[in-house]
């Protein structure tokens, strides 16, 4: 069977990296979790000190040290989930947080930094086979994916699957404070000049507001099927 590219785009926390993996892995193809890598070049910048408490970035600074910065993808064998790490060290609960959370979008709106990381990225896609999620994968990581999807739903379902997320794995969370954090990455990620969030001209759009884990993995399966027979 062919192998094809599929770019998952959207906004926060609308379920793009859940059905991403689940057809990743029903399919066989390698998931790549964009945001992750994002969320892993901020961690990096916060614990250097690049970051001032007003949320400024120390551009300069970071630029240069660009080069030594490494973000890497390793299967943990016993959950059976790819893990991110950070110059060697796994960081994967550590971007996650809401302190990386407030920062990456300002981090990911910076020319430099997503010019080393979409070359990353389609390097990791050069043999297909490929399900990557984030908000630029269809317009400039793959413009000629095959199958391109738009995911949406209202920022309070979001914010509330995040914060049931968190509170599933014990960690402390407040709704206000997470719905905040979404529409403002929302906004940001939308406006900003390099690459902004916006759904390709021939991307397939879904709310998936209304619907469970396995109805959009089925819908998305089934777009997968169309595409390949093509
Ligand atoms: N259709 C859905 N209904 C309810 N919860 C969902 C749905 N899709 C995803 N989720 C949950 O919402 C949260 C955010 O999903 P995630 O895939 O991390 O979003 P994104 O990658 O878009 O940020 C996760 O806890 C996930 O389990
Ligand atoms: N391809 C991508 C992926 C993420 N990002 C940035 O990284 C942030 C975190 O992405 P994410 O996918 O982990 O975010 P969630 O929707 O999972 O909360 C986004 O808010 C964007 O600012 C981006 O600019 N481009």
């Amino acid at each position: 069977m062919k192998k094809i590219t599929i770019a998952i785009d959207g906004f926060s926390s609308c379920g793009k990296s859940t059905m991403a993996k689940m057809l990743a892995k029903e399919v066989g193809y390698i998931y790549v979790d964009t945001g992750a890598m994002y969320r892993a070049v901020t961690l990096f910048a916060m614990r250097n000190g690049m970051i001032a408490p007003n949320g400024e970035v120390n551009r300069d600074e970071l630029k240069q040290k660009m080069q030594t910065l490494r973000v890497e993808f390793k299967l943990n064998e016993q959950t059976g989930r790819a893990e991110t790490y950070l110059n060697g060290e796994n960081v994967e609960n550590e971007i996650r947080g809401m302190e990386v959370s407030s920062h990456v979008s300002a981090i990911a709106a910076i020319d430099f930094v997503r010019t080393a990381l979409v070359e990353q990225q389609q390097r990791m896609g050069r043999d297909k086979g490929i399900v990557m999620d984030g908000r630029d994968i269809g317009t400039v990581v793959f413009p000629d994916a095959e199958l391109k999807v738009f995911v949406t739903a209202s920022a309070e379902i979001r914010a509330q699957r995040r914060f049931d997320e968190l509170k599933g794995k014990g960690v402390e969370a407040n709704f206000d404070e997470i719905l905040n954090n979404v529409q403002q990455r929302d906004y940001i990620d939308s406006h900003r000049e390099v690459s902004p969030l916006r759904k390709a001209d021939d991307a397939i759009e879904l709310d998936n507001g209304e619907l469970t884990i396995a109805q959009q993995l089925q819908w998305l399966v089934e777009r997968f099927e169309e595409r390949v027979a093509q």
